[in-house]
């Protein structure tokens, strides 16, 4: 029983192009329509859901009656944009036979890299997951240029799951997990079924690259697990043609390669936060709160906050200050600044009067708190 996989609440799945495409006969819509049912199940069961969908070259290779992939830049930028439409179109209509509707988000590196846009991309993501809208996300590869290319879908996968905070990513792929030797040349290779994600001989075991269709292979896999562990994700590297193998997973059965992270999922997490949000805004505490935080290891509520600076949103990262202006503690504030100004002061309770709803009791909560 995989107690970590089975009681993930935000997954990120994705499905690499040498899966989506039937070995490059076009989209394989049956086996599409099996991931849905099965996606489908795992909403119902309360799990979010984030997808990051290859094969946009190999959809639109198929449409054109390429057979192999072209090299030159423009070409595949081509090959992408008409097979995107495909990709997406098939996605959707397949989700909506089971009353789902899905939203296609098209990425680049900087809009991960920049502050602005990345902040953008995570509020549109938890905004379309909270609607019950299933995002289906792809490298925006028209207006990538080498240089600046995620390239590997995998890669992608990993930064998305740091970005919406993912407890789980599962890599679906064409083998069954990752194998000690690349099983294309090793027939006697054998799976691997738990590793840490930083385990340095895992390095030699994933040293080939990808497949005819795919661009990664087990190499960009083992990065974005060691990415996703980052903040704190699990990661699974498991065959998509398995029998029902989102169901299985779900169900705790040991299929696939676990990867974990080093750190529980909590320290990783604090740690990429701290490391990797600018702050937007000042908080500054009275005694009570000081020690409530720095001492009790508590959530930071509204009544222990006397003055707020600055301005910010929420989810956005501010510094939570003692009042003679040392740094207490960093955190990601669950109340922009301006309606931060109307409930400091003010006991929990008091919020849904004073605002008209409330997010959450507090206005930093202790999972979400650095201390310094
Ligand atoms: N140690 C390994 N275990 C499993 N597969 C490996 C390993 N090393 C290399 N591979 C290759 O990686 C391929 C999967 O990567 P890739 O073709 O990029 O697929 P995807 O499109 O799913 O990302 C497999 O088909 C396999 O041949
Ligand atoms: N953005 C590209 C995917 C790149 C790619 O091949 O990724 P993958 O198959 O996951 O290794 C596409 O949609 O064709």
């Amino acid at each position: 029983m995989r107690s970590k996989v089975t009681g993930a609440q935000r997954w990120v799945v994705k499905i690499g192009s040498a899966l989506l495409t039937a070995d490059g006969k076009g989209l394989d819509r049956a086996a599409m329509s099996v991931w849905v049912e099965q996606m489908v199940a795992l909403h119902e069961a309360g799990v979010e859901l984030v997808l990051v969908s290859s094969g946009a070259v190999a959809a639109g290779m198929s449409r054109l009656g390429w057979t192999a992939r072209p090299s030159a830049m423009h070409e595949l930028q081509a090959a992408a944009a008409i097979g995107q439409m495909g990709l997406v179109q098939a996605w959707e209509s397949s989700f909506a036979e089971h009353g789902r509707h899905t939203a296609q988000i098209l990425l680049t590196h900087d809009d991960l890299s920049d502050r602005k846009r990345y902040l953008n991309a995570r509020s549109t993501l938890r905004a379309l997951v909270e609607l019950k809208v299933i995002p289906v996300i792809n490298e925006n590869d028209t207006v990538v240029t080498d240089e600046i290319r995620f390239g590997d879908n995998d890669t992608l996968a990993a930064l998305v799951a740091n970005l919406v905070e993912a407890d789980l990513l599962v890599i679906l792929t064409d083998r069954d997990g990752m194998f000690d030797a690349d099983p294309r040349n090793n027939p006697d290779a054998q799976l691997i079924y738990e590793a840490r994600a930083d385990d340095p001989a895992l390095d030699a075991v994933a040293g080939s690259v990808g497949g005819a269709l795919g661009r990664g292979g087990m190499q960009t896999k083992l990065r974005a697990a060691r990415l996703a562990a980052r903040s704190g994700a699990h990661t699974i590297i498991v065959g998509g043609r398995l029998e029902r193998v989102l169901d299985r997973l779900k169900a705790g059965e040991r299929i696939g390669t676990l990867l974990s992270p080093e750190r529980g999922m909590l320290a990783a997490r604090k740690q990429w936060l701290a490391g990797h949000l600018q702050t937007r805004g000042t908080l500054v505490l009275d005694a009570g709160a000081v020690s409530a935080l720095s001492q009790g290891n508590k959530s930071l509520l509204p009544v222990g906050v006397k003055l707020v600076q600055g301005s910010f949103r929420r989810g956005e990262m501010v510094v939570c200050v003692a009042p003679d202006g040392r740094e207490i503690a960093r955190g990601l504030a669950n109340y922009s600044a301006l309606e931060a100004q109307k409930i400091i002061g003010q006991s929990s309770e008091s919020i849904v009067g004073l605002l008209g709803y409330m997010a959450e009791p507090e206005l930093v909560h202790r999972d979400n708190l650095i201390l310094v």
